[in-house]
Order: structure tokens, then C-alpha cells, then sequence
């Protein structure tokens, strides 16, 4: 499969201590690929040097072929790196579309039309975007209302608009009721696979990360001492010492 992310050799200190420390790996186009570990393993920090929020202390990283590291976030953001949130961004005193609208007149380098016409811009494609979330009913409704799973469908479809190849979700489930926390990950799980596009996610519930993920990577104390698919990390005893003392660790996943 093609390599759509690289990460060679990775460290960050903060004053001397090592939070992310020696840490490489791979994501390949149309691949759906989880990071996960126990609090403060590494996970945002690693996540926010993807992005260009942190620069490394050292290591590399490459996009598409092309190195990122310590690029600022918009470049790599206009190259194909989407991001989305624990805490959800939209503008709640707008409707569902006007968001949508919004994020595609962004795309489009259109963010500074103004008036009643700006609404009537993009409004198709914002509306088949909200269908790929499930939201097309909610279209016209103001985002102040929405429930905070609806919420964060709608930010996954914020975060489509750019037509991101990459997409790096940071907790996408955080704060849901566990079905709620399910659907989602299917969402994201059929959008990976009907647009190809690349998730790589941190989530700290097992069951969203062995139903769903292709691959997972483990990280503890900075280093990543697991990259496999569910049997593999599931079965690897480091991860199963992480996580619960060495005892049996997760439900059997149901991914083919
Ligand atoms: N700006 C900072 N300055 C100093 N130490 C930091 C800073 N940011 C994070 N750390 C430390 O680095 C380590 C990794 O933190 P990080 O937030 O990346 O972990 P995480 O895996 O995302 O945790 P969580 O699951 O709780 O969000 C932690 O020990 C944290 O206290």
C-alpha cells in the first residue's frame, strides 16, 4: 500500500524530559490506524508535531513523500492534513449548513464574501458533505442545539471540506454515550473506506479502537512499544502490562 505518512526517529523534550522519545512509524493511503496509551504516553504531543503546533527536538516527518517537519500548521493543513478536535469548533449562533458553508468558502479562498449572497454559495455541496455525516436534516437547524454527538458530525464534515488525504482526529469520541461513541467510528470507519482518505485517531475507549482500527499503535512513556493489528497488540504482553498488569486485556475485536 502506499505510504501517505512517514514519521522517522521523533523526539520532543520539555526542559530534558523526553515525552515523546525515538518514535517512528507509517500510515498508508485508506488506512484507518489508531494511537493509543495510558495518560501522558505521548499522544497529543506527538499528534500536535504532525500538525506543526510542535516542532520536534528531533526526527523527521513526511507527507506524501515530502518532508513537513516543523512546517507551520496551515501549510501542512493546505497539503492534505486535516484535523479534528476534543473540543468542537463551530460557530453556534449559525445553522449546520452556514458552518459547512463556511468551511467550503474557506476551501475555496471565498471567506471574505459577505451579504446575503454568501449563503447561496456552496450550498449543494455543503448539503451532500452533511449527507455523507448523516446530518442532511439537520441542515437548517442552528448548531446551538444540536446534541454533542450531532456536534461532532458535523465537525467531521467541517474537517471534509478540505479534502484532507490525512485526517488526525484527536479523541473523536470523547464525551459521548458509548453507542453514540460506535457510530461514529463506523462513520469515520465507511468514510475512510468510500474516499479513501487516511484517519489516524487517539481514543482512550478499547472497544471504538478494536472495532474499527486496520492497525494500532501503542505508545507508553514516550516510546511506542506496539504497532500491529488488533490480534498482534492485543496479544503483545508489553501492551498487556500497560494496560492492566499483565492480565487479560481486550474483548475480541470484530474487525474482518
Ligand atoms: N507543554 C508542556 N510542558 C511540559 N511538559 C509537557 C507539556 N505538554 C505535555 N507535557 C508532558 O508530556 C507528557 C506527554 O503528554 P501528552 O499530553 O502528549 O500525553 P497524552 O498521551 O496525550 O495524554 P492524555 O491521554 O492524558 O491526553 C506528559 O507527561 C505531560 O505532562
Amino acid at each position: 500500500m502506499t505510504e501517505i505518512l512517514r514519521v522517522e526517529n521523533l523526539k520532543k523534550s520539555y526542559d530534558g524530559f523526553l515525552a515523546v522519545n525515538d518514535v517512528s512509524f507509517s500510515v498508508a493511503a485508506g488506512e484507518l490506524k489508531a494511537l493509543i496509551g495510558p495518560n501522558g504516553a505521548g499522544k497529543s504531543t506527538c499528534f500536535n508535531m504532525l500538525m506543526g503546533q510542535l516542532k520536534p527536538t528531533h526526527g523527521r516527518v513526511y507527507f506524501d513523500g515530502k518532508e513537513i517537519t516543523g512546517h507551520k500548521p496551515r501549510d501542512i493543513w493546505r497539503r492534505g492534513v486535516g484535523r479534528t478536535f476534543q473540543i468542537t469548533g463551530t460557530y453556534q449562533s449559525m445553522t449546520v449548513i452556514e458552518n459547512v458553508q463556511m468551511a467550503l468558502m474557506s476551501h475555496h479562498r471565498r471567506i471574505f464574501t459577505i451579504g446575503p449572497r454568501a449563503w447561496r454559495l456552496y450550498r449543494d455541496e455543503a448539503m451532500e458533505l452533511l449527507k455523507t455525516v448523516a446530518m442532511q436534516d439537520q441542515a437548517d437547524r442552528p448548531c446551538s442545539v444540536l446534541a454533542y454527538g450531532d456536534l461532532k458530525r458535523l465537525e467531521l464534515a467541517i474537517a471534509l471540506c478540505h479534502k484532507p488525504r490525512l485526517l488526525l482526529m484527536d479523541e473523536p469520541t470523547a464525551g459521548m454515550a458509548p453507542t453514540a461513541r460506535v457510530e461514529l467510528m463506523q462513520l469515520v470507519a465507511d468514510i475512510v473506506r468510500d474516499q479513501g482518505v487516511s484517519v489516524l485517531f487517539t481514543e482512550h475507549d478499547m472497544d471504538v479502537v478494536f472495532a474499527h482500527s486496520h492497525h494500532i499503535m501503542v505508545l507508553n512513556r514516550g516510546e511506542l512499544i506496539a504497532d500491529g493489528n488488533a490480534a498482534e497488540v492485543r496479544n503483545n504482553p508489553q501492551v498487556q502490562e500497560v494496560y492492566l498488569g499483565g492480565g487479560t486485556l481486550f474483548k475480541e475485536d470484530t474487525h474482518a
